[in-house]
């Protein structure tokens, strides 16, 4: 598959990073077209190996990182960070950036005909790999994803607010839909896979117990919970219509920081979310103010409307009695 270039106009995208932003684009393009193939395409989800997290690798995984990787080789992309690959790639030993891509983000709903993703992340390189990549969240110059869903939609920032981009089918490009996304601070919404209950910590627990309760418990209100499964799919829908994401850290082995990446994940969405006056934390600090200490080393993440990412914080930092004590009882939080 050859992908055609100049997808996207360049009127809102740096001079410097048109390239990259163009080729993802271009890319992303090609895969949403095996997508929409389903099963009459080739079989996209069958496993085909593990990735060096341990996670299961489907055919459309690897796919999908074998079709960035080739078209980023001819940009300014020095270091390639994938998901799907242990250590970093040196693309072009001249490029000026680093970039770390989840090429296909929600794997488990591959063959289901649900929303996926790409979600990605760009440095200024530096001469190494590991330096390039395990610095603070907030040294992006551009992070952002590509949702594949009923629409395919590219959202993007470069520090400067959080634009929307989605692909017209007819003119076959990206074109703007919104140049300035603001997450609505009003929703009644929570996302988070409500069967590791019995693993998390007292003050997430406690959190959502509080939003299970409805007008009943101390928050007053009646709550809605969605989970779709796909990380893009989740913060679109809070980019769109507000709500909070938690993936935190857990009591299963291997969840000690959760589920979700720091490089390749939790960093290019906490960028985007920011830019959209939203929050993203690990519970309680910025995820920018943090940096991963491996390529593919693990985060909790709690994002969306500000100020319900603010009151996830304020349970984290309850006295004992407080956190422990059943909804009814819960004083702090009333009114
Ligand atoms: O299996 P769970 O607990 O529902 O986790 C779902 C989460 O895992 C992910 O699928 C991880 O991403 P990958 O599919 O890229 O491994 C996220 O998209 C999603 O938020
Ligand atoms: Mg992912
Ligand atoms: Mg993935």
């Amino acid at each position: 598959m050859t992908s055609q270039t100049n997808v996207i106009s360049n009127d809102l995208i740096p001079n410097d990073l048109f390239p990259v932003i163009d080729a993802l684009c271009a890319v992303s393009i090609d895969v949403a077209r095996v997508i929409a193939k389903g099963p009459l395409g080739q079989s996209l989800a069958h496993q085909v190996g593990e990735n060096s997290d341990g996670d299961g690798q489907k055919a459309l995984d690897v796919l999908a990182d074998e079709m960035f990787a080739k078209a980023l080789k001819s940009t300014e992309v020095r270091w390639y960070a994938s998901e799907e690959q242990e250590d970093a790639v040196l693309l072009n030993a001249a490029g000026k950036y680093a970039l770390a891509i989840d090429p296909l983000d929600g794997s488990s709903n591959i063959d289901v005909n649900v929303s996926i993703g790409t979600i990605f992340s760009i440095y200024e390189t530096k001469d190494g790999a590991e330096e390039s990549f395990l610095r603070p969240a907030k040294e992006q110059i551009a992070g952002g994803y590509i949702v594949y869903g009923p629409a395919t939609a590219l959202v993007v920032t470069f520090g400067n607010g959080t634009m929307q981009f989605v692909l017209n089918p007819e003119s076959g490009k990206f074109e703007l839909a919104e140049k300035a996304m603001t997450i609505p601070q009003t929703s009644k919404e929570f996302a988070i896979n409500a069967s590791n209950y019995r693993h998390w910590t007292k003050p997430v627990r406690a959190y959502i117990d509080d939003c299970l309760a409805g007008v009943e418990g101390p928050r007053e209100v009646n709550f809605n919970m969605r989970w779709v499964g796909s990380l893009v799919a989740e913060t679109h829908r809070i980019l769109t219509r507000g709500g909070i994401f938690l993936y935190p850290s857990d009591g299963r082995k291997g969840y000690e920081k959760g589920r979700l990446r720091m490089v390749y994940e939790c960093a290019p969405i906490a960028f985007v979310i920011e830019q959209a006056q939203g929050r993203a934390t690990d519970g309680s600090d910025p995820i920018l103010n943090q940096a991963a200490e491996t390529l593919h080393g693990r985060c909790p993440l709690v994002f969306g409307s500000a100020e319900k990412v603010d009151r996830v914080a304020a349970y984290h930092d309850l006295p004992e009695e407080e956190v422990s004590a059943l909804f009814g009882q819960r004083g702090l939080f009333r009114g």
